[in-house]
């Protein structure tokens, strides 16, 4: 597959996707949300694949959704045509995804980062949902995802007044899970990305699905969902291995099986 907007590499066992429109601070339009669903089509199918990286440039994760291909669009357009249920698809991928962003992640920039499963930040990122400078709200789940991460007050300010947050802000607010130097990016979150993969992927679906989880349903709900799930790894060879391995004092060998 030849991609025009991103470029994807494998490295070991984790997927790169990289954002690549620089002309555009990679605003992202229906042929890069296009390209990066096949891209993670080929990633969830591929079972060498237990991790994947969705990254930008150092000066932009991602501006925004594209304004301009978006101007001229009408209400029924808009609404009937749903666009956004390409965009919906990534936050439904099953493997885990980690957010690598520097730079700026604004609008659907800062809902795409939010689509993946946590967010490594360089020191220079900005987040922030300024659609309303533009007469809009956020469309790409920007309202819901931001107010589940940062609470309902701080969701207001960035979405009512449209300003950017810096990194310290959004790790104090619980948007991103770490902060580290702009340099060092790539490195930290391959670590990241490495050490996921390494993991019985069984166990790592299961991950993401219960913490997902538990922004849909009750907490009782949600405990017993993660009770069955829980049980049913002891159905595992990875399990079994991940156990003998602990107890024998040496690295377990999964086979996600
Ligand atoms: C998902 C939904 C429902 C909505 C959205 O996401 S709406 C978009 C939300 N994002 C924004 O409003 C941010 C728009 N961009 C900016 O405010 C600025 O570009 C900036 C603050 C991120 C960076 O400013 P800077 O002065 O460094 O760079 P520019 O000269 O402004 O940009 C360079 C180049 O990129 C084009 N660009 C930037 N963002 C977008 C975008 N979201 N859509 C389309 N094009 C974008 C910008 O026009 C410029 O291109 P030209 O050199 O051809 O003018």
């Amino acid at each position: 597959m030849a991609y025009e907007t991103i470029l994807v590499e494998t490295k070991g066992k984790v997927g790169l996707v990289t954002l690549n429109r620089p002309q555009a601070l990679n605003a992202l339009n229906g042929q890069l949300i296009a390209e990066i669903n096949t891209a993670l089509d080929g990633f969830e199918r591929d079972p060498a694949i237990g991790c994947i990286v969705l990254t930008g440039s150092e000066k932009a994760f991602a501006a925004g959704a594209d304004i301009k291909e978006m101007q001229d669009r009408t209400y029924p357009e808009t609404y009937l045509d749903d666009k956004f249920a390409d965009w919906d698809r990534i936050g439904q991928r099953r493997k885990p995804i980690v957010a690598a962003v520097a730079g700026f992640a604004l609008g659907g920039g800062c809902e795409l980062a939010m689509m993946c499963d946590f967010i490594i930040a360089a020191d220079n990122a900005k987040f922030g949902q300024p659609e309303i400078n533009l007469g809009v709200i956020p469309g790409a789940g920007g309202t819901q995802r931001l107010t589940r991460a940062v609470g309902k007050s701080k969701a207001m300010d960035l979405c009512l007044t449209g300003r950017m947050m810096d990194a310290a802000e959004a790790e104090r607010a619980g948007l991103v899970a770490r902060i580290v130097p702009l340099a060092d990016l790539m490195t930290e979150v391959m670590k990241a990305a490495d050490a996921i993969a390494a993991k019985s992927l069984p166990s790592a679906l299961m991950v993401k699905e219960t913490v997902n989880r538990a922004f849909e349903v009750t907490l009782a709900e949600g405990v017993r969902f993660e009770r069955r799930l829980f049980s049913s790894l002891f159905a595992t060879h990875d399990q079994k291995e991940g156990m003998a391995a602990f107890a024998e004092k040496r690295k377990p060998a999964f086979k996600n099986s």
